[in-house]
C-alpha cells in the first residue's frame, strides 16, 4: 500500500510532483485549516504543514501518523508532547528560509530609518511631505544587537556587516560562523543598541522576554525589529515602551494573527503610527519557498528509502542512559536475541541501541546505552556466547 502523504499548506506544484514521483499517494489541500486537520489527517502516515497548527486532537485521532514536517523553520506550532507520547516524528528544514528573512529584516531596518510605509501611505492620499520625512538617521556606524544567532541571526549579522553597522550579538549558544561581538548579559547590550533584532525561537524560556524589564534597558528612540514570534514579546509592556522612550517598531510577527491567508485582522498594533506591521511574510520569496519545499521533499525521500528522519527535532536530547555497553559479534541469527536476553534478565532498560555491520557482512558491531550497569555475571554470560567477539561495558 502507498503511504499517503497529506501537505496542508501552500506548497510549489513541481515538488508535489516529485513527491507523486516517488510513488507516495499525495493530497495536496493548502486551505485546510486547524480545525479541519484531526479529520484530514487521520489516515495520513506524512503530514507537511507550514504555520497551519497540528494540535493535539489531530496528533491523539491520528492512526498511522508517523512524520510531521514543518515546511519551515519554528515548530511551535505542532503540538510536540503529544507526538512524542505517540512515537510521531517531528522535523523542519532548518536555514532554508534564513536568507528571505534576513533580507526583510533589513528591509524593515531601512524602511523604519527612513519611514518608507509613511511616504508610500501619504502619497497614496495625496499628501506631499518632504520635510517630515527627511528624518531617518542612517544606519552606517549604528549598533545593532541581534538577539538569537541561529540560522537567520547569522545571516542578518552578514548583511548588517556590509552596511558598515556594529553588530553584537546574544544567544544560549557561544557564536560561531559570524565575527560578531559575543555579549552574555542583555542588560549589558541592550543599552548600547540602535537598532534590536529578534531571532529567536518560541520556547517557554523566550515567552515573554521582551517586557518591561527588557524595554527598560533600551536606547530612547531605538527600533525594534521582530521576524520571529509574537509571543517573545509582551504586546502591552511594548505599547506602553513606545510611549515612554519613543521607540519605533516592526513586526512580521504579533498577536492574533489569522489563521488563512487572508482576511480581516484585529490588532491593538494596527493604528499606532511607530508600528510597522508586515503579514508574516518572512519566510515567502519564490526562493525560500522553493529551498524549504526542496528539503522537505529530500527528508521524505530519505526516510521513505533508509528510515532515517533529517532535522529530526522532538529526539530526545538526553536521556537517563548512564552506561554504554558495547558487544561485537558475528552477525548470525539469534545471537542479539541472546545478548538482550540477558540484560532483560538484569532488569535493565535499554534506553538506546544501535547495530552496524561491518564491510563483508561477516562481523557486527551493538552499541547499548544502559539506564543501570550490567553486572559482572551479566558480562561473563554474554562473553561466553561462542558468537560474541568482545564486550566492552564503560559508564557514560
Ligand atoms: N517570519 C517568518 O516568516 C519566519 C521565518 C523563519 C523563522 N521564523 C522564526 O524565527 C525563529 C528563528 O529561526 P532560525 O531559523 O534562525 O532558528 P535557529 O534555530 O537557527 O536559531 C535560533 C537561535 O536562537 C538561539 N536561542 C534559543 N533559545 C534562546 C534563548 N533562550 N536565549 C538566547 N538564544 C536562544 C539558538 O541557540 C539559536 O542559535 C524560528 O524559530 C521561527 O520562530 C520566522
Ligand atoms: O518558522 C517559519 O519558517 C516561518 O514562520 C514561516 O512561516 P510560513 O511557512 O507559514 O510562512
Amino acid at each position: 500500500m502507498k503511504l499517503k502523504v497529506l501537505i496542508a499548506d501552500k506548497f510549489p506544484e513541481k515538488y508535489i510532483q516529485e513527491l507523486k514521483d516517488l510513488d507516495l499517494e499525495v493530497i495536496y489541500e493548502p486551505k485546510l485549516g486547524e480545525n479541519d486537520l484531526p479529520k484530514a489527517a487521520e489516515d495520513v502516515d506524512i503530514l507537511v504543514v507550514r504555520s497551519t497548527v497540528v494540535n493535539e486532537e489531530t496528533i491523539n485521532n491520528s492512526k498511522k501518523l508517523n512524520l510531521i514536517i514543518r515546511a519551515g523553520s519554528g515548530v511551535n506550532n505542532i503540538a510536540i508532547s503529544a507526538a512524542n507520547k505517540k512515537g510521531i516524528y517531528v522535523a523542519n528544514c532548518p536555514g532554508m528560509n534564513a536568507v528571505a528573512v534576513a533580507e526583510l529584516t533589513i528591509g524593515l531596518m531601512i524602511a523604519l530609518d527612513r519611514f518608507i510605509p509613511d511616504n508610500v501611505a501619504d502619497f497614496r492620499n495625496g499628501i506631499w511631505n518632504k520635510d517630515k520625512y527627511s528624518k531617518g538617521k542612517g544606519l552606517k556606524g549604528k549598533t545593532l544587537g541581534i538577539i538569537g544567532v541561529g540560522n537567520i541571526g547569522k545571516e542578518v549579522a552578514k548583511r548588517a556587516l556590509a552596511f558598515e553597522m556594529n553588530v553584537y550579538g546574544k544567544d544560549i549558544s557561544r557564536i560561531e560562523g559570524v565575527q560578531i561581538k559575543d555579549f552574555s548579559e542583555m542588560d549589558q547590550l541592550l543599552p548600547l543598541c540602535d537598532i534590536v533584532t529578534i531571532h529567536l525561537p518560541a520556547t517557554p524560556q523566550t515567552k515573554g522576554l521582551f517586557n518591561k524589564q527588557m524595554f527598560s534597558y533600551m536606547k530612547n528612540g531605538a527600533y525594534l525589529i521582530n521576524t520571529s514570534r509574537h509571543d517573545i514579546i509582551v504586546e502591552e509592556d511594548l505599547l506602553e515602551a513606545i510611549k515612554e522612550k519613543n521607540l519605533r517598531v516592526a513586526l512580521d510577527v504579533f498577536k492574533g494573527e489569522p489563521e488563512g491567508k487572508s482576511g480581516e485582522v484585529k490588532s491593538p498594533l494596527q493604528n499606532n503610527p511607530n508600528i510597522y506591521v508586515t503579514h508574516h511574510i518572512g519566510a515567502s520569496t519564490e526562493q525560500a519557498q522553493d529551498a524549504v519545499a526542496e528539503e522537505t521533499v529530500r527528508i521524505i525521500k530519505h526516510y521513505v528509502h533508509s528510515g532515517v528522519i533529517d532535522h529530526w527535532v522532538n529526539r530526545a536530547k538526553v536521556t537517563d542512559a548512564k552506561y554504554q555497553l558495547v558487544v561485537k559479534h558475528y552477525d548470525k541469527p539469534g545471537v542479539l536475541a541472546s545478548v538482550l536476553d540477558v540484560i532483560r534478565q538484569g532488569n535493565i532498560n535499554i534506553e538506546e541501541i544501535e547495530n552496524i555491520i561491518f564491510e563483508g557482512g561477516i562481523a557486527a558491531c551493538c552499541t547499548m546505552k544502559l539506564k543501570l550497569p550490567a553486572t559482572a555475571e551479566m558480562l561473563k554470560q554474554i562473553s561466553e556466547n561462542p558468537n560474541v567477539i568482545s564486550v566492552s561495558h564503560v559508564e557514560i
